[in-house]
């Protein structure tokens, strides 16, 4: 459970009885309207936010209760973050961003290029890796931000609303990228979003509405169209304003 702003009449209960596993290498995207706590949701997990009451355990670890530093040490090793934007540093190429969390963990350097150039290829972003930020596209600084979120292998993968700010076929490369990641090395993740085409590429959807779950959905077999309509289905029957 989450209540911000303490036991008052202006308390908000922004998750209640939410409960939820995800196994290794699995995709799930988190949907519902605005407000309904998916943010709070992916914050408690990301320990960014801590959950009122409940636990949030990541590869056998209560992160919930964890001490500050050891936090910090978990953050950086076992989570990658990719945000609506882009979030990469303007004064690294883009090389140096993606190298960044195996130079923060003193891996070698040898290491450190071989596995920086095979993730580019994997996101197909080899062609800029000398450029800085402000000289690529909005979808290739995505998708070297989704470099940096994977090259220390992190157990979880958490994204906001990672194609937010981007056009149709900016999404699609990205999301087949996504896909790619998930099916090669087996990264699980997990994504907040409010588009039902970015959720149909996950293997499961989860429906969040007024703090608790409402639903779930697994694409199981199914293609992704039929996957996408199902999704569009269930946001009909939810409801509850601007769930695109
Ligand atoms: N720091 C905070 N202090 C008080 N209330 C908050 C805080 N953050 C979120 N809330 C409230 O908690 C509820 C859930 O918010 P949350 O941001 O998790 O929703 P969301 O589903 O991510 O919404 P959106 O799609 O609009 O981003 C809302 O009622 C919101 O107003």
């Amino acid at each position: 459970m989450k209540v911000y702003g303490g036991g008052l009449a202006s308390a908000t209960r922004a998750l209640d009885g939410v409960s939820l596993t995800v196994a290794k290498g699995e995709s799930v995207a988190i949907m519902g309207p605005s407000g309904s706590g998916k943010t709070t949701l992916l914050n408690c997990i990301a320990t960014i936010d801590r959950p009122t009451s409940g636990e949030v355990v990541v590869d056998g670890t209560d992160v919930a209760h964890m001490r500050q530093r050891a936090l910090a040490d978990f953050r950086r090793t076992q989570l990658g973050f990719i945000f609506q934007d882009s979030n990469l540093l303007d004064t690294l190429t883009c090389r140096e961003n993606i190298e960044l969390p195996l130079t923060i963990a003193r891996r070698k350097p040898s290491f450190i290029r071989e596995r920086t150039e095979q993730v580019a290829t994997s996101l197909n972003v080899s062609e800029v890796l000398d450029k800085y930020p402000y000289q690529v596209s909005g979808g290739q600084a995505q998708r070297i931000a989704a470099c940096r979120a994977i090259v220390a292998d992190p157990a979880l993968v958490l994204a906001d609303e990672p194609t937010g700010a981007l056009d149709s076929k900016n999404s699609k490369v990205l999301l087949e990228s996504f896909e790619r990641l998930n099916r090669d090395y087996d990264t699980t993740i997990l994504m907040v979003t409010h588009d039902a085409y970015a959720a149909s590429y996950c293997h499961r959807v989860l429906f969040i509405r007024d703090g608790s779950l409402f639903t779930e959905v697994r694409r199981g077999d199914r293609d992704r169209q039929e996957f996408f309509a199902e999704v569009n289905r269930v946001i009909s029957v939810m409801g509850g304003g601007d769930a695109r």
